[in-house]
């Protein structure tokens, strides 16, 4: 299922919509732990055709609300990722906008939603209030800066180092989360070897398929095995998208993503996990290659 653009919500009419994909580490390599004890991370991060979307409509005031299939649970005051992304751009000067997220998302599921969500309201109301996009996004979450690019990146530091990577070859992802609560830093903490090798200096650029999941199959995601240890579900994420190129879970877990060379092969894969787990959240769509 590729989520298309959601109509605006009834109330003021939008201005400016925008998506917020869903962010997916290809790869997640923990290379080390600053004092402040984040993680310095190697990552080939991707973003891809499924996720939430952003409306702002002029307003005195600043307001939120949201709607859509993953929208409970997911904070509505000042917690909210997008009240905080309008905050900092804000900077105390009291403008006003009328903003409606649609989640489709599941939250804390390690696939960028909240993070998504904020880098696109820094966007949409940078153009409505014209003002700069802020330097620091990453005081905002350490997956923000990487959610304000589209094309794939090599993602380094604790989140804030970002490359850009050559276009990859064409390829379709299928999302499964089994609906589990893994917090980040929980995972985080129970990783035991934090000085764990990097990616290879120079990622190649990838002639084909073929190429590009050798590459990937050569890497890990160093999270994996504390997540997995904390919720053992993860893993029958894993066995049912056994017939993927390529199996691994995203980020700090739980969604765990399969590889496919085709859309075809991607939705089948999906229609048969959801048949099989009618609980799971489960979604097929492309990969955004450049
Ligand atoms: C692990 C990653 C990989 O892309 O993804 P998710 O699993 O969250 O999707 C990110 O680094 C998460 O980014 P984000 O969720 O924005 O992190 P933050 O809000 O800044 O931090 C949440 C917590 O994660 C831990 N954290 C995060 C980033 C990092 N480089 N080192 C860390 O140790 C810290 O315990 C921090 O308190
Ligand atoms: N707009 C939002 N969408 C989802 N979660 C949000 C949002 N704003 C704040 N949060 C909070 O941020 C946390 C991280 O959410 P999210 O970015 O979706 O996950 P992850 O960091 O695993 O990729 C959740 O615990 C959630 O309560």
């Amino acid at each position: 299922m590729t989520v298309m653009e959601d109509a605006a919500p009834a109330g003021p009419v939008a201005t400016a919509s925008r998506m917020a994909w869903a962010k997916v580490n290809l790869t997640l390599h923990c290379t080390g732990q600053r004092a402040d004890g984040y993680h310095l991370l190697d990552s080939l991060v991707v973003r891809v055709g499924v996720g939430d979307a952003l409306h702002v409509a002029p307003a005195e005031i600043l307001t939120l609300t949201i709607s859509g299939p993953r929208a409970k649970g997911v904070p509505t005051d000042a917690r909210n990722l997008v009240l905080r992304a309008a905050e900092m751009l804000d900077a105390g000067a009291g403008r006003g906008a009328a903003l409606h997220l649609v989640k489709h998302l599941p939250a804390a599921a390690g696939i960028g939603g909240g993070s998504a969500d904020a880098a696109v309201a820094l966007e949409l109301l940078s153009a409505h209030w014209g003002v700069p996009l802020p330097a620091d996004t990453a005081r905002l979450g350490a997956d923000v800066p990487v959610c304000l690019t589209r094309g794939p990146q090599r993602m380094q530091g604790v989140g804030e180092i970002l490359t850009p990577l050559p276009p990859l070859p064409a390829c379709h992802i299928v999302l499964v989360n089994p609906g589990v609560d893994v917090p980040t830093p929980a995972v985080f903490a129970a990783l035991t070897d934090k000085n764990q090798p990097p990616m290879p200096d120079v990622i190649p650029k990838f002639a084909n398929f073929a190429e590009f999941v050798d590459f990937l199959r050569l890497q890990r995601n160093d999270l994996a095995a504390p997540a997995i240890a904390r919720a053992p579900v993860i893993a029958s994420c894993l066995e049912a998208l056994s017939d993927a190129a390529l199996a691994r879970m995203s980020g700090s877990g739980a969604t765990c993503f399969g590889i496919y060379a085709t859309a075809k092969e991607a939705e089948t894969a999906a229609h048969r996990i959801t048949t099989a787990a009618p609980n799971w959240w489960v979604a097929a769509a492309p990969i955004l290659v450049a």
